[in-house]
Order: structure tokens, then C-alpha cells, then sequence
């Protein structure tokens, strides 16, 4: 969710799946319809990459991706089998789409998350080739909350913000992809919403991106009454600057997760201290053969770098597999990847990925005076960790190193992985999968992924409680970090730094400022007390609210 509310008119995405007739065509045709086939598909691939330039960042790895699977040579060749057994251009693509699909299914793979993005090249091309407008963002001149099953990165990157006021989607779950990106606009946003597409056009609807709720017809009291609160909310945060901080002084640095140099901007200007979570792997989405080189790595590592001087910057290294699959480095028949070869399990199968990227990070921090943290994904025990610790010292890097807290072995043995780094980074979005084995991307288990059910917090708690007692910091960087209410008790838990998408940044801010210590222990104490998510939320929020 994004904070604030939003107040509109439903209108759908274009989802109707634009199913070509099965018409025949002569075989001397056939290489008319080749190239048509051709054209579309470079037509797109080329409109995709040209949206990832202009949104940069996360979504421009994500549109890339997209490009990559439009140009598929596989599909592509499917494509031509078929137009020489007498389909038209836009019926074999449609096929050809749906036997990759089907392909992807049978793998079982991270499925959920990808099948998006691929119907969403297949309805690009066929719209393409039937001379039908693109399917996605509806064409509006009035703002309006939009309304759709799934978004496809190609149109969150890009969508105006002037006319949506925010969205609701069906699927996916909050700690999605398509989630995050959404997030990164700064809409009210609420996801995974039950019956979201059976709302009807024109609608007025109420979004509440901070308690996730929707309001159907909300009556003009109630329409009065979520303006003023989310009034209230904007006057805070313009009411809020500086450091991250309880009101009565308990430093909590507020950092940025980005994934790139393309973030830095939108970091500085929510105020950030720094960032707490640099996700590489879109660095190493352009090649799926190979790793980017040093040289390379080490240039973007620095734009990175150079933006915060003084300042704290937390790398993490590669984070492969599962969600995040890289071709050279994941498994493909893996059952499970979830539970498989990814993070930090994949580096240390390939040493070379690790001591090369190790590399670059040491080269681009040389002679900065930045605080470079590095730290390592799905670090399980002590062995993970000093495994890792072995590899950042080997490669010479004049660092912190860390380890991420997102399986629930590292949390309750967190005394023992502090023994061989020098601090912790919560990755709730994994704790959470992991502690309710609960796919991520799985919408209908989006119950799972709430970061506020008492056995994380409990969980966070133990993590923090050791980082305290070994002197050491112990942050958060998953998606629980950007709520602000969260954030308090995040805080009252013993959590010593808050990295999140730099547009709660603000949020978090004022959330904090306006709280002592004291309420935020209190607020920790009455959420773990409590018997489920939202019976935590709410207490939280009584405690809160209340003094
Ligand atoms: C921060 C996290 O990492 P990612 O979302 O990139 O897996 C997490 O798991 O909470
Ligand atoms: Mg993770």
C-alpha cells in the first residue's frame, strides 16, 4: 500500500484477453504473415525497452525482462511453426503464448509472479497485429482509481499520476513485484483485493492505501471524513524534516531500498540517511548468461555510492533464485525454488559471481568516504554467515558485513550468526513466507504476508533482542519498515534502523516524530500480545493514538 486516500471513479484495466479466430490462411502466405509475426514482435519488444528508459529503476529491469521475453528466439520459432501449418500471425502467437505459459506452469516455478508479464507481451503483440489499441491503461481525460486484475510493470512504469489517484488490484501480493513498483509511484494503492475486479465501472470508490481498505459509494460524510484524515496525514508530514527520531530523541535512521543509480534521486529528495537496501540482481538482468564484469559493477556501485557521502549505504549481494531466477546461476528443475538454490546458497555455489561482485564493491568504494555495509540474503546459520564473512574478507573490502534475517533459523539463532558479522538486516518480506510458508507472490495467501501477524513480530523481536545484546545493529529493510504504524513498534521492538521505498520515507518520518520510546515499547508489547494480525494492528494503534 501507499499512504493517503483516494477518492474516485472506477475504471477498468483493458484485461479482455484478446482471443484471435482460428482462421486458416493459404501456404503462400505464409511469408507475409512471418514477417508481420516479426515486425509486431520487435515493435514491441522495442516500445517495452523505451518505457523502461523513461521509468528507469526497478521497472526498467522489469520491462527489459519483458523485451528479453517477447525476443524469446524459442517462441519465436514456435511462432513461425505454426504460420507455416496455415495460422495467421496473430493466431500463432496467441498459441505459442499459451504453450510457453503452460510450459512455465508445469515448472511450478515463481509462476505467479512471471505468467503477468508474460500475458502481458502476448496481449501487446496481438493487439498489435490486429490493429487494436494496446490493452492497459484505460483512456481517460477525468482522474480516476484503477481497477485491475494484475498490473503489468509496462503499465505501472509508466502510468500518469496525474489523472490515476490509485489503484486496487486483485492479485498479487503485497510484497509482489507488481506491488512494489506500484508503491514506488506513490498512489494509494491497495493490493490483493478479494472481488476488486467485480466492481463496477464508474463506481465511486474510497482507497485507503494506509489500512488497505475500499470504500464502495462512500457517502459524502464519509467521503469528508477520509479527505480530512488523509489532510491530517499530509499536514504531518510536511510538519516532520531531519533525521529519523522518536519525539523524544531515540535516533532511528531512515534509509532507502533502491535497485540502482536511477533510484538515488527520489531517495535524496524524500531525505533518506542513507540506503538500507541496494538490490543488485537488476544489475544482473541484461545478460541471462553471464555476470556483469567488475569494471561494470563497480561504475554503477559508485554512482551509488558518490550520492551519499558520509552516508550509510547497505549493499546486498546477489539475491538469485526463487522470485529473482537468473538463467546462468538457478536451478531449472528445481521442485521447490522458494525452499531451493537462491541468495546466498546460490553464491556460494558459483565463488567466482561472489568474489568478482565482492570486487567491484571494494573498487567503487575506494577512496569514497561513504559507510559501505555489505550484506548477504538468506543467511540460514552460522556457517552461511561466516562463509560469508570469509568471502568479503578474502576479497580485501574495507566494509561492514552483514547478514539478512530472512529465515526463521536465523532468527532464533541470531546470537550465534552475530558472532561472525557485525549486524542484521530483517528481511520481512522472506520472514514471513518462511514463518507461515506462505508463497509470496500468491495472492490468495496474502493473510500470510501481513507483517503485522504476532509470529513475526515475535521473531523480529528475538532478532533484535540479540543484535542489543552483542552491541550490534539490527535493522529492517522488508516492506514492513514503509508502514508507519508498523514502524513504531518496529522500533519499540528494539530495531535500530528503518530502509523502505524512498515515498514512505515521509511517512515514517512524522509517524515517529510523534511518538516517545516509551509508546513505542508499549505499542510492541500490546501488538505481540495480541492473537493475529489485526488484532495487533489494532492494539498498536489504540496505544498510539491514545496518549
Ligand atoms: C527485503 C527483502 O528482500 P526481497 O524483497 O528483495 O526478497 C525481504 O525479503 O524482505
Ligand atoms: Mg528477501
Amino acid at each position: 500500500m501507499s499512504h493517503g486516500v483516494a477518492i474516485g471513479e472506477v475504471r477498468h484495466m483493458s484485461t479482455a484477453e484478446l482471443e484471435p479466430p482460428p482462421d486458416r490462411i493459404p501456404p503462400d502466405r505464409a511469408p507475409r504473415e512471418r514477417d508481420r509475426a516479426h515486425r509486431a514482435v520487435d515493435a514491441v519488444a522495442a516500445d517495452l525497452v523505451a518505457r523502461g528508459n523513461l521509468a528507469g529503476g526497478e521497472a526498467q529491469a522489469v520491462l527489459e525482462a519483458q523485451a528479453m521475453m517477447a525476443r524469446d528466439p524459442e517462441l519465436m520459432a514456435d511462432v513461425e511453426r505454426r504460420i507455416a501449418v496455415g495460422s495467421t500471425a496473430e493466431r500463432a502467437v496467441y498459441d505459442a503464448f499459451a504453450s510457453y505459459r503452460a510450459l512455465l506452469a508445469g515448472a511450478g516455478e515463481y509462476l505467479a509472479g512471471r505468467v503477468a508479464d508474460l500475458d502481458d507481451v502476448r496481449n501487446r503483440i496481438v493487439a498489435r497485429l490486429l490493429g487494436v489499441p494496446m490493452p492497459g491503461v484505460p483512456n481517460s481525460d477525468t482522474p480516476y482509481v484503477l481497477v485491475a486484475r494484475d498490473l503489468a510493470p509496462a503499465d505501472t512504469a509508466l502510468l500518469d499520476t496525474s489523472l490515476v489517484l490509485g489503484f486496487v488490484t486483485e492479485e498479487g501480493g503485497p510484497t509482489s513485484h507488481s506491488a512494489i513498483l506500484a508503491r514506488a509511484l506513490g498512489v494509494p494503492a491497495v493490493v490483493a483485493l478479494q472481488g476488486a475486479v467485480e466492481l463496477a465501472e464508474g463506481t465511486v470508490v474510497a482507497v485507503d492505501g494506509s489500512t488497505g481498505e475500499v470504500v464502495v459509494d462512500p457517502d459524502p460524510e464519509q467521503q469528508e471524513e477520509l479527505a480530512r484524515i488523509a489532510e491530517e496525514r499530509k499536514a504531518a508530514l510536511t510538519a516532520a524534516t531531519g533525521p529519523g527520531a522518536t519525539s523524544d530523541g531515540h535516533k532511528v535512521p531512515l534509509l532507502a531500498n533502491i535497485g540502482g543509480p536511477a533510484d538515488v534521486a527520489a531517495a535524496l529528495e524524500a531525505g533518506a540517511e542513507g540506503v538500507g537496501l541496494f538490490r543488485t540482481e537488476f544489475l544482473f538482468l541484461d545478460d541471462s548468461r553471464k555476470a556483469p564484469s567488475e569494471k561494470k559493477q563497480a561504475e554503477v556501485y559508485r554512482q551509488v555510492l558518490e550520492a551519499f557521502p558520509e552516508g550509510r549505504v547497505v549493499v546486498r549481494v546477489l539475491d538469485a533464485g526463487a522470485d529473482k531466477p537468473l538463467d546462468f546461476l538457478t536451478p531449472a528443475e528445481e521442485p521447490n525454488p522458494a525452499l531451493g538454490v537462491r541468495g546466498l546458497r546460490t553464491l556460494l555455489g558459483h565463488p567466482e559471481v561472489l568474489r568478482t561482485q565482492l570486487a567491484a564493491l571494494a573498487r567503487a568504494a575506494k577512496g569514497l568516504p561513504v559507510y559501505l555495509e555489505v550484506m548477504a540474503p538468506m543467511v540460514a546459520d552460522r556457517t552461511d554467515a561466516r562463509a560469508f564473512a570469509d568471502a568479503c574478507r578474502e576479497a580485501g573490502l574495507q566494509a561492514k558485513f552483514g547478514a539478512m534475517v530472512e529465515v526463521p533459523s536465523a532468527a532464533l539463532r541470531a546470537r550465534s550468526i552475530l558472532q561472525e558479522v557485525e549486524f542484521l538486516s530483517l528481511g520481512t518480506n522472506d520472514l514471513a513466507q518462511y514463518t507461515f510458508a506462505a508463497d509470496r507472490q500468491v495472492g490468495v495467501l496474502s493473510r500470510y504476508q501481513d507483517p503485522w501477524q504476532p509470529a513475526l513480530l515475535d521473531l523480529i523481536a528475538m532478532a533484535a533482542e540479540a543484535a542489543g545484546a552483542e552491541g550490534k545493529g539490527c535493522g529492517v529493510c522488508g516492506e514492513a519498515a514503509s508502514d508507519p504504524l508498523l514502524a513504531c513498534v518496529l522500533t519499540g521492538l528494539g530495531v535500530t534502523s528503518l530502509s523502505m521505498g524512498p515515498t514512505a520515507i515521509p511517512y515514517v518520518r512524522a509517524a515517529l516524530a510523534r511518538r516517545t520510546m516509551a509508546q513505542c515499547e508499549r505499542a510492541a508489547a500490546a501488538a505481540r500480545a495480541s492473537e493475529s494480525g489485526e488484532e495487533a494492528r489494532e492494539a498498536a494503534r489504540s496505544v498510539l493514538s491514545g496518549e
